[in-house]
C-alpha cells in the first residue's frame, strides 16, 4: 500500500464494516487500525535499519494504552512529555530504557519518577532544568542521562502553532548558548551527557527544514567533540508530515536516507520521535448526521461529533477529509459540517460537497493523531469510545464515558 495514500484504507476494506462498528459502539467514535499502526512503525524502523537507532513514538499523538501496547510489542521506544505519559507507557508494557523525556516544564516529581524507573534520557530544555535535574539526581543517589534540546532557529514552514524550532518559540536552548550549557552539563556531577536533540515542528512536508536543522546540529556536535564532549546520540525529533489534503511528505525511506547522508559517517546513534506519521492515518473519527439545516444561502450538516471530540479543525483551521461511510441517494450540496457545541468555531469541515441526509454516517479521516488525546468534556459532553480493528476482530480500547463519570471527583459544598 502506498504510504502517501490514506492509510485508513484498511478501515474501509470489506472485512471492516465501519457502519456496523458505529451501530454496535455508537457515535461519535474513534476507530484505529492495528495493521496500519504496525505498518507505519515498520516503515520508519526499516528506513534506518542498518544504522544504530531507536524509534521513540511520540506518545502525545495518541496515548491510548492499546496503541502504546501495539508499538511496545514491536520493540518501540517512546517520547514522553509528562509523568502521566510515562505511567501509560509502563502500563502498556513499554521498556523504560527506551523512553526519552521531552518537554519544556518538567516538575520535580516527574524527574523523580523518571529517574526511579530508569529512563533512557531526559531531553533537557533549559539551564534551569539542568541544575534542577542535577539536584534531584544527586538527592536520589543517581546519575541522570541527559540530552540538550537545542533550538536550531529554522523555519519549519508549518502552522505557527505547531512550529517549535524558531528563536521566538518557548522550546529548547538557543544555539548561541549551546556550547556553554553543554560545558556546564558535562561538569555537573549527577548528570551524564549522552545526546543532542532538536524538534523543529510538526506536519513538515519538505525535507529542507529537517536538513537545515541537522546541518546546524552537526556543526554543534563537531564543536563539542573538539572540546572533549563526546555525544553518543543525535535525537532528530519528530515532525514528518502526513497526507491530509494532497500533501506529499517525504516517505520515511527518503527522509532517513537524506539524514543519514548528512550524518556523513559520524558514529552517532539516531533517535526519531515520530507521532503523527505513525498514528494520524491509522485512525478515523465517525460521526452521525443529526439534521440538515439551511440559514439563508448556507447549508449545515449538524453532526453528533464536535470540537470537544476533535479540535484540530477549530484550533488550527486544519483540513481533514470528510467522507460518507455509505452512499445515499441524497442530492449533493456544499455543507459546513458542524457540531452541537455552543461555539461558532465548532466545525469539523467547511464547504464540503456531500450527498447526505439525517442519520447518515460521516468519517473524518486522518484522525488517529492529535484526535482523542486533545478531546475534552466541554459542554459536559462525555468523551467518546475508541475501538481498535485487529484483523477480523474489533476491540473497544476505551469505553465511552458515562454521564456520571463527568462529575467524578467533584463535590458540593457541605
Ligand atoms: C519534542 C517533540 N517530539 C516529537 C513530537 C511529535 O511530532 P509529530 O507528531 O509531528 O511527529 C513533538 C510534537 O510536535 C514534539 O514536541
Ligand atoms: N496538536 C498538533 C500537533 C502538535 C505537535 C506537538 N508539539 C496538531 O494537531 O497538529
Amino acid at each position: 500500500m502506498d504510504y502517501f495514500s490514506y492509510q485508513d484504507d484498511a478501515l474501509f476494506a470489506e472485512d471492516c464494516d465501519v457502519a456496523q462498528l458505529a451501530k454496535v459502539h455508537g457515535t461519535p467514535l474513534y476507530i484505529y487500525s492495528r495493521a496500519t499502526l504496525e505498518r507505519h512503525w515498520h516503515a520508519f524502523n526499516n528506513a534506518v535499519a542498518e544504522h544504530p537507532h531507536l524509534i521513540c513514538y511520540a506518545v502525545k499523538a495518541n496515548s491510548n494504552l492499546a496503541v502504546l501496547n501495539v508499538l511496545a510489542r514491536l520493540g518501540s521506544g517512546f517520547d514522553i512529555v509528562s509523568g502521566g505519559e510515562l505511567s501509560r507507557v509502563l502500563k502498556a508494557g513499554g521498556d523504560p530504557q527506551k523512553v526519552v523525556f521531552s518537554g519544556v516544564g518538567k516538575t520535580i516529581a516527574e524527574m523523580e519518577q523518571a529517574l526511579q524507573v530508569g529512563i533512557y534520557c531526559f531531553n533537557v530544555e533549559s539551564s534551569a532544568e539542568l541544575e534542577q535535574l542535577n539536584d534531584v539526581a544527586g538527592r536520589l543517589g543517581k546519575v541522570a542521562p541527559v540530552s540538550l534540546r537545542i533550538n536550531p532557529d529554522v523555519d519549519a514552514g508549518t502552522h505557527p502553532y505547531i512550529s517549535t524550532g524558531l528563536k521566538e518559540n518557548k522550546f529548547g536552548i538557543a544555539m548561541d548558548e549551546a556550547d556553554t550549557v553543554f560545558a556546564r552539563a558535562a561538569a555537573l556531577p549527577h548528570l551524564h551527557v549522552k545526546g543532542v536533540d532538536c524538534h523543529i515542528g510538526s506536519q513538515l512536508t519538505e525535507l529542507k527544514p529537517f536538513l537545515d536543522a541537522m546541518d546546524r546540529m552537526l556543526a554543534l556536535i563537531d564543536r563539542l567533540a573538539s572540546q572533549g564532549i563526546v555525544i553518543e546520540h543525535f535525537d532528530v525529533g519528530g515532525g514528518l508530515g502526513v497526507t491530509y489534503n494532497g500533501e506529499t511528505p517525504p516517505h520515511p525511506d527518503a527522509y532517513a536516507a537524506a539524514l543519514l547522508e548528512r550524518l556523513g559517517g559520524r558514529p552517532l546513534k539516531l533517535i526519531f520521535e515520530p507521532g503523527r506519521a505513525i498514528a494520524a492515518n491509522a485512525g478515523i473519527f465517525v460521526t452521525q448526521v443529526l439534521s440538515l439545516k439551511e440559514n439563508s444561502d448556507k447549508r449545515f450538516a449538524i453532526v453528533d461529533g464536535a470540537m470537544n471530540d476533535l479540535i484540530r479543525p477549530s484550533l488550527y483551521s486544519a483540513w481533514q477529509n470528510i467522507i460518507p461511510v455509505q452512499q445515499t441517494d441524497a442530492a449533493t450540496y456544499a455543507y459546513d459540517i458542524v457540531g452541537p457545541v455552543c461555539e461558532t468555531g465548532d466545525f469539523l469541515g467547511k464547504d464540503r460537497q456531500l450527498a447526505v441526509k439525517a442519520g447518515d454516517l460521516l468519517a473524518v479521516r486522518s484522525s488517529g493523531a492529535y484526535g482523542f488525546v486533545m478531546s475534552s468534556n466541554y459542554n459536559s459532553r462525555p468523551r467518546v469510545a475508541e475501538v481498535m480493528v485487529d484483523g477480523d476482530k474489533d476491540v473497544v480500547v476505551r469505553q465511552r464515558e458515562t454521564i456520571e463519570q463527568l462529575w467524578q471527583g467533584e463535590h458540593l459544598l457541605p
